[in-house]
């Protein structure tokens, strides 16, 4: 279960927007993209799922991407894109119900264990309670949480999120992620997301990918990449990386100094 990427070029009409990508993701890792807006990070995380075209090569272990029948796709690789377009007359349950369809045979429906499976997601996102709403009725945290819902029964080997605490609390973003972080140890699920949230990019990521212009800007450990100079130089951010008590860095954003003479 790696991906690996090899010399990726990817874009739109014509217009190249990531460029010269080559990173290997090995099983039951997890790979941060992180990096300002407009960087490339989801077009990237649409290449590596096979949803755009572009040069250079993907493989999921060992496979060409885009040699893969959807089916097979789906079964391998779970893809939870930042805005999805979501049938708002669904309810939630049916809504993650499709998450399995991948595991049913030709005109099967989903059995007892699918259902099983379902209600055992639905209740680990706090979801339980609100299985029987219809999607265009939940708040937009709770609508991204049934959008990983139907991700997370797939039970792929591979979960590529796209900016996966998108309108999520504090608390069911760190919910969120220590699923996926005991998923990957525990069934080793290899996993890449992008994240705006630096903080919990290095405190759940052990691998991080800096996009800048489309470019990568740096690769490596949270800690060599998220340093204070990367943030002002490829964000033009002032924050400064911390570390906690048990040693995870968390990223705080810090005023600039004011220029002098002027009072905050
Ligand atoms: N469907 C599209 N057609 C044409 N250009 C696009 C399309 N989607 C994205 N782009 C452009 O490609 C570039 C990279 O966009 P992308 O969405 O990958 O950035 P990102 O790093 O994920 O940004 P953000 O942090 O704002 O979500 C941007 O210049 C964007 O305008």
């Amino acid at each position: 279960m790696t991906l690996t990427l090899h010399d990726v070029h990817a874009g739109y009409d014509g217009r190249t927007v990531v460029r010269a990508v080559s990173v290997e993701i090995p099983r039951g890792s997890w790979l941060a993209i992180v990096g300002p807006n407009g960087a490339g990070k989801s077009t990237l995380l649409k290449t590596m799922a096979g949803l755009l075209p572009g040069s250079g090569t993907v493989l999921i272990d060992g496979k060409p991407v885009t040699a893969l029948s959807r089916k097979e796709k789906a079964r391998k690789l779970g893809y939870a894109p930042q805005d999805p377009v979501l049938p708002g007359g669904l309810t939630v349950t049916d809504y993650a119900v499709l998450g399995r369809t991948p595991h049913l045979g030709p005109l099967a429906r989903e059995g007892a264990a699918d259902l099983s499976i379902v209600e055992g997601v639905l209740a680990r996102l706090d979801l339980a309670e609100l299985a029987s709403r219809k999607l265009r009725t939940l708040s937009g945290g709770e609508r991204q949480r049934a959008v990983l819902a139907r991700v997370l029964v797939q039970q792929t080997g591979f979960l590529l999120l796209d900016e996966p605490t998108t309108g999520l609390d504090i608390g069911h973003a760190q919910a969120i992620l220590e699923l996926i972080d005991r998923l990957r140890h525990e069934d080793g699920t290899t996993v890449v997301s992008t994240l705006h949230d630096l903080t919990f990019a290095a405190q759940y990521a052990d691998h991080v990918l800096l996009l800048s212009a489309g470019e990568v800007a740096s690769a490596g450990a949270p800690e060599e990449v998220l340093t204070a100079q990367a943030l002002e130089r490829y964000y033009g951010a002032a924050a400064d990386v911390l570390t906690a008590e048990r040693g995870e860095l968390v990223i705080a954003p810090v005023r600039p100094a004011p220029p002098a003479g002027r009072l905050r």
